[in-house]
């Protein structure tokens, strides 16, 4: 996909399918994905009431422009074929397995999907899937995984159930999670999809929230998920570019115009040089900006 068509999913909201006022209102807090949840913020005894409250809501709340995600149960519940029979027929846009642990999980969710497109005569290859890599079975698996179909849309860290499965828990540094974070970033890019990085938990604490998320979009992740709406406009911030980078891409998109207009794919500008990868991080930029209302249509900087 060209880099200005990409889609931007700085923030995954969490929304537990069992609270209608949730639902109702998830739209209006700007999160670029809303993700209902039917699997750990729902009770068992409320699997069912769930799922169909959350079809309910896919039917009648306009989420306007974000990409509507659902959380399913596990592969290995009772839950998951009613829950993704029931999704697809919603029309969900993307479908994230939870715990996946190996590429024939999701190869197995794939099918299911295909099956049921064809019983709720949605559009063959309209609903999109992800995983989420909650183990060290998950991590040592990820390539496979990333790679599993051409449905995917991306892969996530999550890393409360991963902490518990490596023996450990959340530390303030973060350094539990270095080698899993950078394992499922990688498999990610091979595969050219998405990376979401996991929830930040402690909602009182904004500054560990910001901290992390400079962390993640320095290694290059295209968000997080979130558990909150106060922490969407936190990320989002994080995820904006400043005037100068603002400046700078404008500057690199002209010169590289200017390039192959002469026929060169690389020019100097004040005295850097500038070739398609300089080019194509520029262009990332400006999307960044475009999203976080910084230019106007024309790409003029807006000022605050
Ligand atoms: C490890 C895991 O699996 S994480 C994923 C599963 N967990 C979840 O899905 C939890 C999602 N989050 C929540 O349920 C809540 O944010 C909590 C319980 C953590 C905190 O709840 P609160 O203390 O009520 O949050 P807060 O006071 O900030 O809520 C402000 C408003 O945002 C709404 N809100 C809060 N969280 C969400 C959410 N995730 N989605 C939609 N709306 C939300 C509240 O309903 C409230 O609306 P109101 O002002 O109209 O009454
Ligand atoms: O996906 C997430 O970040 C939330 C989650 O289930 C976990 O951390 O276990
Ligand atoms: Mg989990």
């Amino acid at each position: 996909m060209a880099e200005t068509e990409e889609r931007l999913r700085r923030t995954m909201m969490f929304v537990p399918g069992n609270n209608p006022a949730m639902l109702k209102d998830a739209g209006i807090y700007g999160a670029d994905s809303i993700m209902f949840d039917l699997e750990d913020a729902v009770s068992l005894q409320e699997k069912d009431a769930a799922r169909d409250l959350v079809y309910e809501a896919l039917q009648t709340v306009d989420y306007g422009n974000a990409e509507k995600v659902v959380r399913v149960n596990g592969v290995d519940t009772p839950f998951y074929k009613d829950d993704v029979r029931a999704m697809v027929k919603a029309g969900i846009d993307v479908i994230r397995l939870p715990k996946t642990e190996t590429a024939d999980m999701i190869k197995e969710l794939v099918d299911d999907v295909a099956s049921a497109e064809t019983e709720f005569g949605r559009e063959e290859g309209s609903t999109h899937v992800m995983a989420a890599i909650e183990s060290a079975k998950g991590v040592v698996n990820a390539n496979e995984i990333a790679a599993a179909s051409d449905r995917m849309i991306g892969i996530a860290l999550s890393a409360e159930d991963y902490t518990t499965d490596m023996k450990t828990h959340r530390y303030p540094d973060g350094r539990e999670l270095e080698y899993a974070r950078n394992v499922i970033l990688h498999a990610a890019r091979a595969a050219g999809i998405a990376a979401f990085d996991t929830v930040f938990t402690n909602l009182d604490d904004e500054a560990g929230l910001i901290r992390e998320t400079q962390f993640i979009h320095q290694l290059g992740y295209d968000g997080k998920s979130v558990i909150n709406p106060r922490q969407i406009a936190v990320i989002n911030k994080v995820y904006a570019p400043t005037k100068a980078e603002i400046q700078t891409a404008q500057q690199v998109i002209a010169a590289i115009e200017e390039a192959h207009e002469k026929g060169s794919g690389v020019i100097s500008l004040n005295g850097q040089m500038v070739d398609r990868p300089v080019a194509l991080r520029a262009q990332r930029v400006m999307n960044l900006a475009k999203a976080s209302h910084l230019v106007d249509e024309e790409g003029n900087y807006v000022e605050e």
